[in-house]
């Protein structure tokens, strides 16, 4: 059946999120392989999220980067304003709480954040890199008299970067593209990775209040970590009702954004989501936001736009569109 045709007959009105598996990944079996794509084409035209398992990054190196994360929180905030977001020109560093506002019906996300791209692991300090001179990866800003943050952070970061590397050729396949089709447009890593700390949210329930507003993700995907036990992370199925993404031990959760609904078509779904944090505890989740290139137009694949399924949206770069983004969510 064609991608298409499959599209017609999908049924969105999910319940639950799929968990795959990724431990035979590198299986060259064409069986195996054909097995795990499949899996990974069914959800992202039924859902648009789905968990991994065995993804390949270590405990440790996700216990570390959740431990930094914590500590950077805890700072005090006239510290943690020091590096705030407006300091740089590409809105990376610190956000405090309300300082973004993803759905526009609500007044803010009761959250805070720190942002940064690209960085090799080993270079000293943040600061211009010049193949990534694009205007959004440009300049990291890193918190003083942290030792071993900034190092500790971005090895999570890359990787993440290798398990989106895997995860690239799977969606290629998945679209019935060459497994290569992304290599040549993801040759800069233009992924960004954010802590974000959500504080308890008590007393009545405001459904206004939200610790991330209703948004969907502007990349080619999401590599979300979130903090095992506490639930919040909300999915939006097809009939408008809000399924729970708990955490699972040992998963990641990936999520598709606005870039691969834009290159299918919306063939694959990126999909509403929103969290918010009624636990009592103090909830992190790291997300790291895997797009192509910003210089790649964000053009529709020839296998998902037909005379009775015209391109639905206008081309437009990855870069641009991540920077019209990021205007809309901090209003600048
Ligand atoms: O914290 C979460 O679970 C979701 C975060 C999210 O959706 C985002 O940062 O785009
Ligand atoms: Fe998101």
């Amino acid at each position: 059946m064609s991608l298409l045709q499959a599209s017609q007959e999908v049924d969105s009105s999910f319940d639950n999120i799929p968990v795959i598996d990724l431990k035979d990944i590198g299986n060259k079996d064409q069986a195996t392989r054909q097995r795990l794509v499949q899996e990974v084409r069914d959800a992202c035209m039924q859902v648009g999220f789905f968990y991994v398992k065995n993804h390949g990054i270590s405990d440790e190196v996700v216990q570390a980067a959740y431990l930094a994360s914590k500590e950077l929180f805890a700072l005090p905030e006239d510290i943690k304003m020091e590096i705030e977001y407006k300091k740089t020109p590409n809105h990376m560093g610190y956000s405090p709480l309300l300082s973004s506002n993803n759905d526009p019906q609500n007044a803010g996300d009761l959250m805070e954040g720190f942002e940064f791209g690209y960085e090799p692991t080993e270079k000293k300090g943040g600061g211009v890199d010049g193949v990534r001179d694009d205007g959004i990866t440009v300049a990291n800003i890193w918190p003083a008299n942290s030792p071993g943050f900034r190092e500790t952070v971005l090895q999570y970061y890359h990787a993440a970067l290798g398990v989106g590397e895997l995860l690239f050729p799977l969606f290629a396949l998945a679209l019935d593209l060459p497994e290569n089709f992304f290599e040549d447009k993801t040759r800069h890593s233009a992924a960004l990775m954010k802590l974000l700390h959500y504080p308890p949210q008590v007393g009545e329930v405001d459904e206004r209040i939200m610790g991330i507003g209703a948004h969907t993700d502007w990349e080619c995907f999401t590599i979300l970590w979130q903090e095992p036990e506490i639930q919040a992370l909300q999915v939006l199925n097809n009939d408008k009702e809000w399924i729970k993404a708990p955490p699972l031990p040992g998963t990641l959760v990936i999520n598709l954004g606005d870039q691969l609904a834009r290159w299918t078509n919306d063939v694959f779904k990126s999909t509403v989501h929103r969290a918010v944090n009624r636990s009592g505890m103090h909830r992190y989740s790291i997300p790291v936001f895997v797009g192509t290139d910003y210089n790649v137009p964000l053009e529709p694949i020839a296998s998902c736009v037909s005379g009775d399924r015209p391109p639905k949206y206008e081309v437009i770069t990855a870069g641009d569109y991540v920077k019209s983004r990021f205007k809309a969510a901090y209003g600048q």
